[in-house]
């Protein structure tokens, strides 16, 4: 006999066939509870061993309020809803649960589900949980940081978007007066945060003061509350500034969250998204229960006045070289000492040892393929291969025969047999990169490999079973794909079973001055330039920058900095700026473009500035950090021809 499953499911109809699939898959099912109410009585009569959970439930308590108290009891469960909007998700996954379902579903879905998730329970038993970096420990560890009050709400911004979806933050005082404190985080096309005070934006909207101080009435209004669809766009007709920003930026959905703060002030925190139904209730609870953390945001870092922000200027060059030094201390080829990266350290330490699927998550650049790397490294497959494949470059039409081979014959063309991928690794580790760019047919074909061990060759008739350990990154945000069906939610819980998410460079600045360094201690050994260091200007540069394509882009910009160096040290640093091509947010002319677009615009913008050079140094790939390989399948993919480059 299988596990005993509790079903907290409100629709009887679908409670009663998730309990006819169970039983007939040799489970036990220990009850049925329409409410949360019933559902603790049964979990206290029944001790089961699984619960699957729906969000909605009878009663004013969500499965997601269940859910808390079932971790409490360390009794693993799995949603089931139908619901897979983006923020119910976001709200799901701050309770970790083993897996997702969602309606309508079929029976084999539930039954691979639960394998999956209890391939997660059990390895998540065997390894030790490592300790996460808290959002209040993010928090405090920005406001500790020596930099100016802005640089730290920009990063603010930046880690308090895992939490919750938004494309801009306003973070303003409520009183009745101009002057005080209201600063507006703004996302650009780059995914970057800018801060932008009040005025600013008054201009760029067009919008008088009189108007903007009405507007700031309304939200003065009490409690915490969202408008999504209809209620937002009725906020806009009562709210001239909603209306003018809105417009400006296409906001289609706003939450506002109030906070008191040690000066008696209430703070309103505002998200506005693009999205025109990412706000609801179940986040404002969240919100809710972080009230210390977002106070700890308006007294430690909002109300601290630059003057108090002690900026050491040394002005001496940072680190002179001497010939012959050790290299930069690093962690196993890895560079940097902040506790955001030090965090990943231990993750790898921790997860490195067994065989468990990782996945590594973080923007383009951020070190994702050097951190797959180093858990092959440091893993007891060290001497087996460690098989990389760049999921975006593979032609669509031979997917599957890169990853699991081909007999001779088997297609026209295949003229040779194949040894796939899968095989090549065996009894090593699989690194799959950009693994959210697999098309959704080879993603079902990938999830039986991972379940079933074992690889079916294309044109071959047999299986052959494969020990290989799988470590997946992307840069994209996964659980969005899955909200908007490009990515199987089964791959990714089966994928997202120990999840690494490394920091951006914008994040962990202290870093910069070590691994400039590394990289220039790197490039004078093996060009032989007698450059010893930075000067303290060029070294500003660098910290003042904020690094769209993170640690590559500043590998590059060093290596481009020494071929220019005359002297002993790096003078200058001659950070890239990219007129008209960086989509315009700040455009007069501003229209709706799909993302699609975007990206193509941008792409034939970069190649014209580089003369259609693709790969090598000065080429696109280089400008816009990412693979030449990537960018290649980009241009294939968008439909981009060389006659469209002038
Ligand atoms: N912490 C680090 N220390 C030293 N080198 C690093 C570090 N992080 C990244 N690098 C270097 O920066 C470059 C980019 O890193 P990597 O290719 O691992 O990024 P990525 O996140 O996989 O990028 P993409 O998503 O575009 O594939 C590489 O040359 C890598 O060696």
């Amino acid at each position: 006999m299988k596990e005993s499953i509790l079903i907290v499911e409100d629709e009887f109809i679908v409670a009663n066939d998730l309990r006819i699939m169970l039983e007939k898959a040799g489970y036990k099912v220990c009850g049925i509870a329409p409410s949360v109410a019933k559902a603790l009585d049964l979990i206290k009569a029944k001790n089961p061993n699984w619960v699957l959970l729906d969000i909605f439930l009878q009663g004013a308590k969500t499965g997601i309020d269940l859910a808390g108290q079932l971790r409490e009891m360390n009794i693993p469960f799995i949603y089931i809803s139908a619901n897979t909007n983006q923020a119910i998700l976001e709200a799901a996954k701050a309770t970790e649960p083993y897996g997702f379902l969602v309606k309508p579903f079929r029976e084999k879905d539930l039954l691979v589900m639960l394998d999956i998730a209890q391939y997660r329970h059990e390895q998540g038993q065997k390894l030790v949980k490592p300790q996460e970096i808290s959002l209040a420990d993010q928090v405090g560890l920005i406001a500790q940081k020596a930099e100016q009050r802005d640089e730290k709400l920009k990063q603010v911004a930046q880690v308090l978007q895992s939490f919750i979806p938004f494309d801009c933050l306003a973070i303003t005082r409520k009183d009745q007066s101009f002057d005080s404190f209201s600063l507006y985080l703004i996302k650009n096309s780059l995914n970057i945060f800018k801060a932008y005070p009040v005025s600013e934006l008054l201009e760029d909207t067009g919008i008088s003061l009189r108007d903007y101080r009405s507007a700031k009435n309304n939200l003065n209004e009490s409690g915490n509350h969202f408008y999504n669809n209809f209620d937002f766009r009725r906020l806009k007709m009562d709210s001239l500034w909603i209306k003018a920003l809105s417009d400006h930026y296409q906001y289609q959905s706003t939450l506002i969250f109030n906070v008191s703060a040690s000066d008696r002030y209430t703070y309103a925190f505002q998200f506005f998204s693009k999205g025109a139904d990412s706000y609801n209730q179940l986040q404002i609870d969240i919100l809710n229960k972080n009230q210390q953390v977002f106070a700890a945001i308006v007294d430690e870092i909002v109300l601290k006045k630059d003057e108090e922000v002690k900026v050491v200027k040394d002005r001496r060059p940072i680190t002179p070289l001497v010939s012959g030094e050790a290299a930069v201390s690093d962690f196993h080829g890895i560079v940097g000492q902040s506790p955001l990266l030090k965090a990943v350290f231990r993750k790898i330490e921790i997860v490195a040892p067994d065989d468990t699927s990782v996945l590594v998550l973080g923007e383009s650049g951020t070190g994702k393929e050097r951190i797959a790397a180093t858990i092959h490294k440091l893993s007891p497959r060290k001497n087996k291969p460690l098989v990389t494949v760049n999921c975006a470059a593979l032609p669509l039409t031979l997917i599957e025969s890169e990853l699991f081979g081909h007999e001779k014959g088997a297609f026209t063309g295949a003229t040779e047999k194949r040894v796939g991928k899968f095989e090549q690794a065996d009894g090593g580790t699989i690194f799959l990169d950009e693994i959210g760019e697999l098309p959704l047919d080879s993603q079902v074909k990938l999830l039986r490999v991972l379940q079933e061990k074992e690889v079916e060759k294309l044109g071959g008739n047999g299986v052959k079973k494969i020990n290989v350990r799988i470590i997946a990154a992307t840069n994209r945000n996964l659980e969005k794909e899955v909200a908007e069906g490009r990515f199987r939610l089964d791959l990714y819980y089966r994928l997202n079973v120990f999840p690494i998410e490394l920091p951006t460079l914008r994040q962990r600045k202290e870093d910069i001055p070590l691994l400039a360094n590394y990289f220039l201690q790197k490039l004078v050994k093996k060009n032989q330039r007698p450059v010893t260091g930075f000067s303290a200007d060029a070294l500003e540069t660098l910290m003042n920058y904020d690094w769209p394509g993170n640690v590559r882009e500043l590998e590059h910009l060093i290596e481009r900095s020494l071929l220019m160096a005359t002297g002993e040290l790096i003078e200058q640093i001659e950070i890239p700026v990219i007129r008209g091509a960086v989509a315009g947010m700040e455009d007069n002319n501003f229209r709706i473009k799909t993302m699609e677009e975007m990206e193509r615009d941008h792409i034939l913008a970069i190649l014209t500035l580089c003369k259609g050079k693709v790969f090598g140094p000065g080429g696109a790939a280089e400008l816009l950090n990412i693979p030449s390989t990537t960018l290649n399948s980009k241009i294939k993919k968008l439909g981009i021809k060389y006659e469209f480059v002038k």
